[in-house]
This record gives structure tokens, C-alpha cells and sequence, in this order.
């Protein structure tokens, strides 16, 4: 008999904006990688110490999304000019527990995670008594909880003014043309407070996710999550907790990405020259994990974008619309 299918839970429809300059925010505990993180994948250099809240303000930097249909048109037209698409990251600030009452960094932190349209949630899965874990000791499902949970605790805050002001209008004014969206913000407010849970975890209809859309929740941005191991569990394909996370996001956000990385061993390539870098892969069998997020991140974006190449940058340009869920590509005949 052939194995059974896995069967995939339907993707959502994504809500949020839709756009040509969004962006995706880097989440999580301080001093679990974040911005060891950020500066392997962008290239940068954010200040990146074994000491929690390192980063205070935002760091903010774009990455080229790698795309075979790219290097295609560049091989093909070997132009003079080439504009590949862009995916903008912002590092944020560690959040701690009690943030959304101000612990910690607080509500400065948490209004850069609603300038953002999607999150990189990292987490910690690297045992190492030299850096310091702000709960005392490694448990990445822990860790998990605690960050989804201020984010939830931010949207409770945020929906509570919304719905009593609309309290007043329907309820005591007897406005019956916002009933509709009033009755959508008690369903948000309810599935925030009363079943503790995200936005994002819920069935919305069309109606719905258009008054989800005014409010832009940070509950309700697609999150994909990394967990940074050490160097030797990245190599190994092995780490005690992978297991429990996947399981973790199997019952709470059925459908989410889960990608594993190693902040060490990326900045261990980082410093590698293109040589260099491809033996040493090649000798370990493994790969980075780098492309792979890139592309996931972009995905998750309702981003618009377009690429173009050519030598008045118009010999051959495909616009892309990337909807989460689809991916549409418009290619235009090259310029005679
Ligand atoms: N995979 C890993 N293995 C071992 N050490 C790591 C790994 N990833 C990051 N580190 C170390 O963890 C420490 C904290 O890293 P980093 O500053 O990137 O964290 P952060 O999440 O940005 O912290 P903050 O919230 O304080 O800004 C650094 O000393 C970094 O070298
Ligand atoms: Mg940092």
C-alpha cells in the first residue's frame, strides 16, 4: 500500500496590507541571536553582544530574494543593469515578560512590531552557559509562549478602545449600520481575552478579514519561525527540542513554517570567502539556511514587486505578485 498523505491544513487567506515596501520584523527573548541573525542575513553590522537588550533601536536593512528566474534573464540577457527584488527586515528589540505593561523595553518595542507585516519569531535552542537567557535557562516552547503572549496581551490592549468606543455607538446609540463590524470586533476581542488566543489562528470570512484590515493586529501578521541551534545540532540535523517545537506549532498554529538555523555557524560562513565557504559546505554536507528563510519571508508578504534587467533596464522585466498563497508572474517580451 503507498503512505498515506500527509494531509495539509488549507492555507489562509493572509490578512494585512498589500504593498511594494513591507517588511518583515525579527521577534523574540533577548540575547537569543536576533541580531547575530539579521546581520548574516543582510549583511550588515547591528550590534550583536552576549548581553540582553542589546539592541535598542530598530535596525533596518533589505536582502536580495534569490530567484532562479532572475539569474535566468541576467544569464540570458547579460545586462548592464540588474535589479533584483528586495525583502526589508527590521531587527526589534528583545521582549520580556510583562512587556506589553512596559516591562522590559515595552510598548516602544512593541509599536515596531506593528510597523511590520510579517515576523521572523527566533528562538533559542543552543545550550551555552556563557550567553545569558533572560528566564535562566534554555526551553524553547517556553520562550514561544511568553512572546506570543505579550503580542496577544498588546492586541487586547489596542481592540479594548476600539470596542468601547463602538460599544457606545451600537450598543447604547443603537447604530445599526457599524452592527456588522461591531459584531467583528467582539468575535476579536473575544478570541484575544476570553480563548487567549491569535488572530491568526482564527476562520475569518472576506467581511471579516476587511475589518481586520484597518486594525493591522500584530496577532494577525503570518509568523515563521527559526530556531537558532548551535553550530554541531545544525550540522547533525539533531537538536532535543526541534521535536517539541514542531509539535508546538502542529497544535497551536497548524500551517506555520518552522525553519532551523544556526546564527554561529552562518557567521562562521559569513567570514568565509565564496571558496572557501563552498568546500566547507560541501566537506560538512550541509547547507545554509539563509536562501531558504529569505524566500519564506517574502512569501509570507503580500508584497509587489518587480525585477528588471536590461542595458536601459528595460530589455526584460517580470513583475511578481506574491499573495502568500499564490504567486503570479507577469514576463514581458524583451524590448527589440
Ligand atoms: N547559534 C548560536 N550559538 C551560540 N551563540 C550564539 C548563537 N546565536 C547567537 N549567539 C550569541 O548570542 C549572543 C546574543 O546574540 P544577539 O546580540 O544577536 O542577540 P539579540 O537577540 O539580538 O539580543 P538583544 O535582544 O539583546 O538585542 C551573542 O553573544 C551571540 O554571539
Ligand atoms: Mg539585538
Amino acid at each position: 500500500m503507498p503512505p498515506k498523505k500527509a494531509t495539509l491544513p488549507e492555507p489562509k487567506p493572509l490578512i494585512g496590507r498589500v504593498g511594494t515596501n513591507l517588511k518583515v520584523g525579527i521577534v523574540g527573548l533577548p540575547n537569543v541571536g536576533k541580531s547575530t541573525f539579521f546581520n548574516v542575513l543582510t549583511k550588515s553590522s547591528a550590534q550583536a553582544e552576549n548581553f540582553p537588550f542589546c539592541t535598542i533601536d530598530p535596525n533596518e536593512s533589505r536582502v536580495p530574494v534569490p530567484d532562479a528566474r532572475f539569474t535566468y534573464l541576467v544569464d540570458f540577457h547579460k545586462p548592464a543593469s540588474k535589479v533584483p527584488a528586495f525583502l526589508n527586515v527590521t531587527d526589534i528589540a528583545g521582549l520580556v515578560k510583562g512587556a506589553a505593561e512596559g516591562q522590559g523595553l515595552g510598548n516602544a518595542f512593541l509599536s515596531h512590531i506593528k510597523a511590520c507585516d510579517a515576523l521572523f519569531h527566533l528562538t533559542r535552542a543552543f545550550d551555552d552557559d556563557d550567553v545569558t537567557h533572560v528566564e535562566g535557562d534554555v526551553n524553547p516552547v517556553r520562550d514561544l509562549e511568553i512572546i506570543l503572549d505579550e503580542l496577544r496581551l498588546k492586541d487586547v490592549e489596542y481592540i479594548e478602545t476600539v470596542y468601547e468606543k463602538m460599544f457606545k455607538l451600537v450598543e447604547r446609540g443603537g447604530d445599526k449600520k457599524l452592527k456588522p463590524e461591531y459584531d467583528c470586533v467582539c468575535k476579536i476581542r473575544n478570541l484575544l481575552l476570553e480563548e487567549k488566543k491569535q488572530v491568526r489562528f482564527a476562520d475569518w470570512d472576506t467581511k471579516e478579514i476587511e475589518v481586520l484590515n484597518k486594525h493591522l493586529l500584530i496577532t494577525s501578521k503570518p509568523m515563521i519561525y527559526l530556531v537558532n541551534m548551535s553550530e554541531k545540532d545544525y550540522i547533525r540535523k539533531k537538536n532535543k527540542w526541534l521535536v517539541k517545537i514542531k509539535d508546538w506549532i502542529d497544535k497551536n498554529d497548524p500551517g506555520a513554517i518552522l525553519i532551523p538555523f544556526s546564527g554561529a555557524f552562518e557567521l562562521r560562513l559569513a567570514e568565509l570567502d565564496e571558496e572557501e565557504r563552498a568546500k566547507q559546505l560541501q566537506e560538512l554536507n550541509t547547507t545554509s539556511a539563509l536562501d531558504k528563510i529569505i524566500v519564506q519571508g517574502y512569501k509570507a508578504l503580500q508584497l509587489m514587486y518587480f525585477f528588471t534587467c536590461g542595458p536601459d533596464e528595460c530589455k526584460a522585466w517580470t513583475i511578481q505578485v506574491s499573495l502568500g498563497w499564490e504567486t503570479r508572474v507577469w514576463w514581458a517580451a524583451p524590448a527589440q
